[in-house]
């Protein structure tokens, strides 16, 4: 049993360089054109050489809570024809894909859920956006995913070939204490498929990445679909883009399709951690993340 009293970051699991692909897509109405258009996308990620693939948020499906039901997937049940696909690329590939986000339907309730596969294609874990989008800025953007998704309920630290990674999506972006939960276990990348909005995407979306990534001396990535064609529904942000962590931006794009390429090198952590070892100077006498999945009080 771990208490809050023996809590202690992880070690970091060995350092490696890694070559990193955000493949920012254009979403359209038609499901079996997304999936296509996603395969098409990882595919050209591997011949360039990336390891470690990133898709965005609700890839498969207009941004919206009309589109959540209707294209929703039983991915427990076995019947996802996204993650039918993302499997069988990754395979294909040999690459680690985080494979955004698709609406998942389980047990009656909906959640916005992200897929992890290894390069045999096989499932490694499963995160749910644990913070739902509820904004509302009078004028400027209304959003209420609480409307038809159900919130998951946890941290999802996963390890991969390519390293230590946590999950967020899109507004996890926002909350600081489950970045700091994933530094606490070992986390050497955070990735964040994510649709940031065109009100909040031009003043939040990097300074949110490079809080995280300096906050807690890691690396950060997040992935956005690029900017519908179309004058009408949601209009996200695009700039998919990958922080050091010393809060450098590596690679960045505009809001058109594109892939983003980055080469991460691990040992920036331990170097970054060594010059400024702020992990042991924190007063954990006086205040404390707990993580509630793992520590008991
Ligand atoms: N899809 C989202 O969670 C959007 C988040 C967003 O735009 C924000 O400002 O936060």
């Amino acid at each position: 049993m771990i208490t809050k009293a023996t809590m202690h970051y992880a070690p970091l699991p060995q350092a490696k360089q890694v070559r990193i692909a955000l493949c920012q897509l254009l979403t359209s109405a038609d499901k079996n054109e997304n999936i296509a258009s996603a395969v098409a996308a990882v595919k050209r990620a591997a011949s360039n050489g990336a390891k470690l693939v990133v898709l965005p948020e609700m890839w498969h499906c207009p941004y919206s809570n009309d589109s959540f039901p209707t294209y929703a997937e039983d991915i427990d049940g076995g019947d996802s024809p996204s993650v039918s696909a993302l499997s069988k690329v990754a395979k294909e590939t040999g690459v680690t894909l985080v494979g955004g986000s698709i609406s998942e339907r389980s047990q009656g309730s909906l959640y916005n859920t992200c897929c992890v596969f290894d390069k045999e294609g096989r499932l490694l874990a499963k995160h749910r956006k644990t913070h739902l989008f509820d904004i509302d800025i009078p004028g400027k953007i209304t959003f209420k995913e609480s409307l038809t998704l159900t919130p998951g309920q946890g941290p999802t630290v996963v390890d991969t070939e390519e390293g230590r990674l946590g999950i967020g999506i899109c507004y996890d972006l926002r909350f600081p204490e489950l970045a700091q939960i994933y530094a606490q276990r070992g986390v050497q990348l955070i990735v964040y498929p994510g649709a940031f909005n065109m009100t909040t995407g031009p003043v939040h979306w990097e300074l949110l990445q490079r809080a995280r990534a300096v906050d807690n001396q890691l690396f950060v990535a997040a992935c956005s679909p690029a900017r519908s064609l179309s004058l009408e529904g949601y209009q996200a942000w695009g700039h998919s883009t990958v922080v050091g962590p010393f809060a450098e931006v590596l690679a960045t794009t505009e809001h058109h399709p594109d892939i983003v390429y980055a080469d991460l090198d691990y040992n920036q952590i331990v170097e970054r951690r060594t010059n400024m070892p702020l992990i042991q100077q924190k007063r954990n006498d006086i205040y404390s993340v707990v993580d509630h999945s793992v520590y008991t009080e």
